[in-house]
């Protein structure tokens, strides 16, 4: 739906009227506005348009800015409409023809439309085009001036047509121009006392653009064999004309009317469609004339549409040009529905709606892949790292447990190898005892033997044998005997056979040829060979043994402290990791935690969403409920008070032309009163005259009234007009034919006339004698002052007593009564005047103050409604936001399920 485009384009001043060069209208931006001659603007009279140009704008520079839309949209396939309305003579033919040096609009439009053709490569065109004309209710074509009193008719098809109307096809601006040409010799004008070339008929030219896609042609494609036709109306209308102005008579006179009727239905039209009469279904005169029933679809219905209303500034058609303000404002009202027209196969259709579809999936797609598909992918990606991350830190777990059993088992070991060597030590502990015994025999003999250490060796041996000799030498003792004794008890060695190292042992005891029991005893393995070598050993491998025993020993002391730390270290290793494996433990338990969060987060997102959703729809309900309601609300407001203003105004205005003329009827009634007051009192004078004349003369002289020189009639008006008015004719009372008996003053001094009259004259002085002594009793007259019939108040104040005339005296009666009715009644109708116009001028303040009011409550909700907008905007942005937010995140927290 869009607006009609209207401007408004001022004439300059009219030759003619150079004199009253003063300016009543005030152009500021795009308003006009109404202004006394000192240049205050009056109130209420002020017109807002999309576009106003003053008398110095060209028409090019209007085709510019408010035409070419129209035109360019006609040549993409949308019905246009440019039209001039305005009163004769105020420039509609110069806008919309020009001339030959400045075009006008039509000449304007044809050169964009081929210059446009020109640049389409892709199009190809067929322009057609048709000019017609209404006049006096007939539509003639102009280009075959033979096809005279055209039909309208409507279908589905063609919809509303101009049945018979030639249309030439066209392919240059010459050939159009020439038929433009063509048709204007044919059309009708005359001239008037406005203009001396005034259109008397409205035209319509009216260009068919057809065009197609090339390329679809060539590729053999039925996709885009879709053809855009679209109708382009140039119109000139005829223009509102007053005949008082005009002087029109006769044809002009007929013309004008038939103008007239078709342009105030135009006017009624435009007044129905910009109160919305079409949208509630109501009435739209279209076909109360052939003009409107040609521009319905433009007015009303598929088309873009741009009315320049141009006006006069003269002073003397303010009138007019108000009336043409008020018809473009309402047109700015009124709302059109311009589509693409295309003519299209079942085929390319069903193409085009495939077409249609294809693009919208890929739109969708688009959109999904755009909005979600990146997120998706961010989220995967870090889900896959988490999940890496997972699996490397379970590795590690792993193989920190793997290290930490073999740790574990490694201590183990290490503390059976203690227990082993502690128990070595013990052994050897218990060697020592036996040492003891042979204490001074194993040192002789190491003397003897030239061993120098020997003895060192075995003191060292002794200072580094912490172990408790006395216990130790008593168990070992003990098992010593048993030993000695060949009760040699094995019942241990299953239990030391298993944890004891046998290549510890074999090291041990590696070279030795052990005699004693001991050695024996603690290598149960070798104990069978052992026993023979024993036998057969000699004392000094013992003590050798023994020697190596203990400084394999020592060694053996020193390893273990080594594993002792080794260990130490280890455990505290172990510390270390399981503090680790404790923290990785946590860490784990965090990870699923927040899993389980993430997973809930979902769900309230979900629920969030759909709150979400349900919110939006119910604000967007509530919002367009609000906008339909302000809408209707604000718009029957303005309408209504509009209307009711304009209504008020108009009663109001109609009022005060009734009085008017009332009040001219009644001056009109009392300067024919005052004619005929004077005509009596010349005719009165005359007859008085003659009395006195022919009283001597007369048989009847004795009864004569004189007017003498000495009592005069007095009549007076002292020159003056008399505001006398007077209905009742004279002679239908005194039964005497004015023209024939009362002689205007200036023929009394005719002689002829005189004596031709005296017979007559001399007849009725008898019946004026006796008229004139009754009215002499009953009444008296006098004209007052201020031109005023009165009643005599003092006898012979205004009239002699002689010249009465009884035959009068009702008449003059009347007279006087219905003058002073007559002169209540002007005085009556001039208070009522002075009452509706202070009424007038009440209301239009009171007006001017709602109007006031109006404008900025108005303005005060268009405030209200940006910042109700603006605010709208916000939220529907966040709400897109977080649509698009939880939108991701579910998609990733489905990525994230799967
Ligand atoms: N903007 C203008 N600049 C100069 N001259 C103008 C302008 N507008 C109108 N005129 C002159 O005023 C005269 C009347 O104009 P025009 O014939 O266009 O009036 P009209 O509205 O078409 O009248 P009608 O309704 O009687 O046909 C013409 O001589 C025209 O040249």
């Amino acid at each position: 739906m869009e607006k009609i485009g209207v401007a408004v384009r001022v004439r300059p001043f009219s030759s003619s009227d150079a004199t009253t060069k003063a300016n009543y209208w005030k152009i500021v931006d795009n308003t006009i506005s109404l202004c006394s001659p000192l240049g205050t603007p009056v109130s209420g009279q002020a017109f807002t348009f999309d576009y106003v140009f003053g008398p110095e704008v060209g028409t090019q520079a209007i085709y510019e800015w408010h035409t070419r839309g129209v035109i360019s949209s006609a040549l993409h396939g949308f019905n246009g409409t440019v039209f001039a309305y305005g009163q004769t003579s105020s420039g509609k033919t110069y806008t919309m023809r020009g001339s030959k040096m400045d075009l006008g609009l039509i000449g304007l439009a044809v050169h964009e439309v081929f210059s446009h053709i020109q640049q389409m490569t892709d199009r190809e065109f067929l322009i057609r085009v048709s000019y017609m004309e209404i006049y006096n209710e007939d539509i003639n074509d102009l280009i075959a001036p033979e096809n005279r009193k055209l039909q309208v008719h409507e279908n589905l098809e063609k919809g509303i047509f101009v049945a018979g109307l030639r249309e030439e096809i066209v392919s240059s601006p010459r050939q159009v121009f020439e038929l433009l040409e063509f048709g204007e010799a044919h059309r009708h004008v005359g001239q008037t006392n406005m203009n001396v070339y005034s259109s008397r008929s409205h035209t319509i030219f009216r260009m068919v653009i057809e065009s197609k896609d090339k390329n679809a042609v060539l590729a053999g494609t039925c996709s885009s064999d879709a053809v855009r036709v679209s109708v382009l109306n140039l119109v000139d209308l005829a223009g509102s004309e007053r005949v008082a102005k005009t002087g029109a008579g006769g044809v002009r006179l007929r013309e004008g009317t038939h103008i007239n009727k078709s342009l105030m239905t135009l006017g009624n039209v435009i007044k129905k469609l910009s109160d919305g009469a079409a949208k509630q279904g109501g009435h739209v005169p279209y076909r109360d004339s052939k003009l409107t029933r040609i521009l319905q679809p433009a007015l009303g219905g598929n088309a873009k549409t741009a009315i320049i209303c141009t006006i006069a500034p003269d002073e003397i058609h303010i009138d007019e040009t108000r009336g043409t303000l008020l018809f473009a404002s309402r047109a700015k009202r009124v709302t059109t529905c311009a589509q693409v027209n295309e003519i299209i196969t079942d085929a390319a259709l069903l193409k085009r709606q495939q077409r249609e579809i294809e693009d919208l999936r890929k739109k969708l797609k688009g959109f999904q892949s755009e909005v979600s598909e990146q997120e998706i992918l961010r989220l995967r990606n870090d889900l896959l790292k988490y999940e890496l991350e997972k699996e490397k830190l379970e590795l590690e777990l792993q193989e920190e447990r793997k290290a930490q059993m073999e740790r574990e088992q490694r201590i183990r070991e290490q503390e059976l190898k203690i227990e082993n060597l502690s128990s070595l030590v013990i052994s050897s502990t218990f060697d020592d005892a036996l040492n003891k015994e042979n204490g001074k025999h194993l040192e002789n003999r190491m003397v003897q033997s030239g061993h120098p250490n020997g003895l060192i060796t075995v003191r060292r041996e002794r200072q580094l044998s912490p172990l408790n000799f006395e216990l130790l030498a008593n168990r070992s003792a003990e098992k010593y005997i048993k030993r000695s004794g060949r009760e040699l008890d094995f019942e241990g060695l299953s239990t030391f056979e298993n944890v004891a190292n046998e290549d510890l042992w074999a090291t041990m005891n590696d070279g030795q040829a052990a005699t004693e029991p001991d050695f024996l005893f603690s290598t149960p393995s070798r104990w069978t060979s052992s026993v023979g070598s024993t036998k057969g050993g000699g004392s000094s491998s013992v003590v050798g043994a023994l020697m190596s025993s203990k400084v394999k020993m020592e060694r053996y002391k020193c390893q273990l402290e080594e594993a002792w730390k080794e260990n130490s270290e280890l455990r505290a290793q172990l510390q270390d990791h399981c503090t680790f494996q404790a923290e990785l433990q946590s860490e784990l338990v965090k990870l699923k935690e927040e899993f389980s969060l993430i997973k809930s987060t979902k769900y309230v997102l979900e629920e969030f969403w759909d709150a979400m959703k349900e919110t939006k729809s119910s604000f967007s309900v509530t919002i367009r409920d609000f906008l339909i309601r302000e809408k209707d609300y604000l718009g029957s407001a303005f309408t209504k008070s509009g209307d009711e203003r304009n209504m008020k105004l108009e009663s109001l205005t109609n009022t005060v032309v009734k009085l008017e003329a009332e009040l001219s009827a009644c001056r009109a009634e009392k300067a024919e009163l005052q004619t005929q007051c004077r005509s009596y009192a010349e005719q009165f004078q005359c007859l008085t005259a003659n009395i006195t004349k022919d009283g001597g003369e007369s048989p009847e002289g004795a009864n004569c009234i004189k007017a003498t020189s000495q009592s005069p009639t007095k009549l007076h008006y002292d020159n003056q007009e008399p505001d006398i008015s007077c209905e009742a004719p004279l002679d239908r009372d005194c039964g005497m034919n004015c023209e024939e008996n009362c002689l205007p003053h200036g023929h009394v001094s005719n002689d002829e006339e005189h004596l031709h009259s005296r017979p007559r004259m001399a007849a009725q002085v008898p019946r004026l004698g006796v008229d004139t002594q009754s009215v002499q009793k009953d009444l008296s007259i006098c004209v007052s002052d201020d031109g005023w019939l009165k009643r005599k108040g003092n006898k012979g104040d205004c009239i002699s007593e002689d010249v009465t005339i009884s035959g009068r005296q009702n008449n003059l009666e009347n007279m006087t009564q219905m003058l002073l009715m007559s002169k209540g009644h002007i005085k009556e109708l001039e208070k009522q005047v002075l009452l509706a116009n202070l009424e007038t001028e009440r209301t239009k303040a009171i007006l001017l103050q709602q109007l006031d009011m109006h404008e900025k409550s108005v303005v005060a909700m268009k405030l209200q409604k940006r910042q109700f907008a603006e605010e709208l905007k916000s939220i529907m942005e966040t709400i897109a936001l977080q649509d698009n937010f939880v939108t991701s995140i579910c998609h990733g927290i489905q990525g994230f399920d799967k």
